[in-house]
């Protein structure tokens, strides 16, 4: 057997290099429905051959309208184009780009097994017999499924079904796999765990996966850079890393990672909250925020903020605190769980690092 699915396939068995996983370039792609709708704005992307990325955004942003034009399921209006390595792809349909779907849905056919599932795309290319068989059992050991091929769809739970999704989508040998919201059916802690084994399988298939969803903590947990998406546009492009550490805008840290936004200023070479100076910050002058993060306040009994507890959850690991402070904005801070605090207390807060996070509007 030959092609880019059994270089994957061996290169999980550490037997051989990859050669599978295209580069994408968008350029100008915007989409207007026939209603009007302006689902995307014009948005340029580069993504490399290989890497795990992730649209990550608000509800209506334009995640999957982006995810299907990357698909070949929608064109972009006339100006854009969509080329995959050298190859201008922008109206070539699904069938012929090598792409593979995974959705949230998971899009199974409830009347086929398992095997008639994951063969189903090699079925309506008539790819022989053996070829098939051999696929099916490398597949099904490759997503974990192996012993559940004559299943039919109703008898897997919600995550076998969506390794079943998986294997399916493979089978074409994408060289592209897109997945939309793969795994929100599923329950938390299942969703956690192969969130992880999803994000290993990838690095290890070796293609260029682009996942959307609106999950910050997924996103952080897969992808090798973050698309931030905010009404149609792209608010930043990044790794998490960067995107958690130097949001480009307050759309963006207060989408990412709960931040609060304080007033701040900057002058005589520090940071001034309330007419209070809070840290050193010796860059810029002029109206800032400070960007608050659960872990970036603790209640100290000397200020220099002041706040109301307005709810206190208990997680076992911590306890989370829901301030408003003192003309300013509602914030969250994570403190320990023993903390005594409690709905209707008034704490002082403090920094827990000398270097806070600032964002110039
Ligand atoms: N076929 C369509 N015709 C008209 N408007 C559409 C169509 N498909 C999507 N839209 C609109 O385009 C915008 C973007 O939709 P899209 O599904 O891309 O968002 P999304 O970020 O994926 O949202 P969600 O997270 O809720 O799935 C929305 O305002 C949506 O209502």
């Amino acid at each position: 057997m030959t092609g880019v699915l059994s270089a994957q396939i061996r290169a999980h068995d550490g037997l051989t290099a990859v050669d599978g996983g295209a580069g994408i370039t968008l350029t100008d792609c915007a989409k207007t429905f026939p209603d009007g709708t302006r689902a995307l704005l014009p948005l340029s992307l580069e993504i490399k051959p290989r890497e795990k990325m992730v649209i990550l955004g608000p509800s209506g942003c334009g995640k999957t309208t982006l995810l299907r034009i990357i698909a070949g399921l929608e064109t972009p209006d006339l100006e854009g184009s969509v080329y995959f390595d050298k190859d201008d792809v922008t109206g070539v349909p699904i069938e012929t780009r090598r792409v593979g779907m995974v959705f949230q849905s998971y899009a199974l056919f409830p009347t086929l097994t398992v095997a008639g599932n994951i063969l189903f795309p090699l079925r309506l290319k008539k790819i022989d017999k053996a070829i098939q068989n051999a696929r099916l059992a490398q597949l099904a050991q490759f997503v974990g499924i192996e012993g559940l091929e004559h299943r039919h769809i109703h008898e897997l739970s919600g995550g076998q079904k969506q390794r079943v999704a998986l294997a399916r989508a493979l089978a074409v040998e994408p060289r592209i796999l897109l997945l939309d919201e793969p795994l929100t059916a599923l329950d938390a802690s299942l969703r956690e765990r192969l969130r992880a084994e999803l994000s290993s399988l990838l690095d290890r298939l070796g293609v260029t996966a682009i996942y959307v969803t609106h999950d910050q903590s997924e996103a952080m947990a897969l992808a090798d850079r973050i698309v931030v998406m905010d009404r149609g546009a792209i608010a930043q492009v990044g790794t998490p890393f960067e995107i958690y550490e130097k949001p480009a805008s307050p759309f963006v840290a207060k989408f990412i990672g709960a931040a609060a936004l304080i007033p701040a200023h900057a002058h005589d070479g520090g940071i001034h909250v309330q007419g209070q100076r809070i840290a050193a910050y010796p860059d810029k002058r002029g109206d800032v925020f400070l960007v608050a993060r659960p872990e970036d306040l603790a209640p100290t009994s000397d200020g220099p903020l002041e706040g109301q507890v307005t709810a206190a959850t208990y997680f076992g690991d911590r306890k989370r605190l829901h301030i408003t402070l003192n003309d300013g904005p509602p914030i969250i801070v994570d403190t320990p769980p023993e903390t005594a605090l409690e709905a209707g207390d008034t704490t002082q807060l403090g920094l827990t690092s000398d270097k806070p996070r600032i964002l110039t509007p």
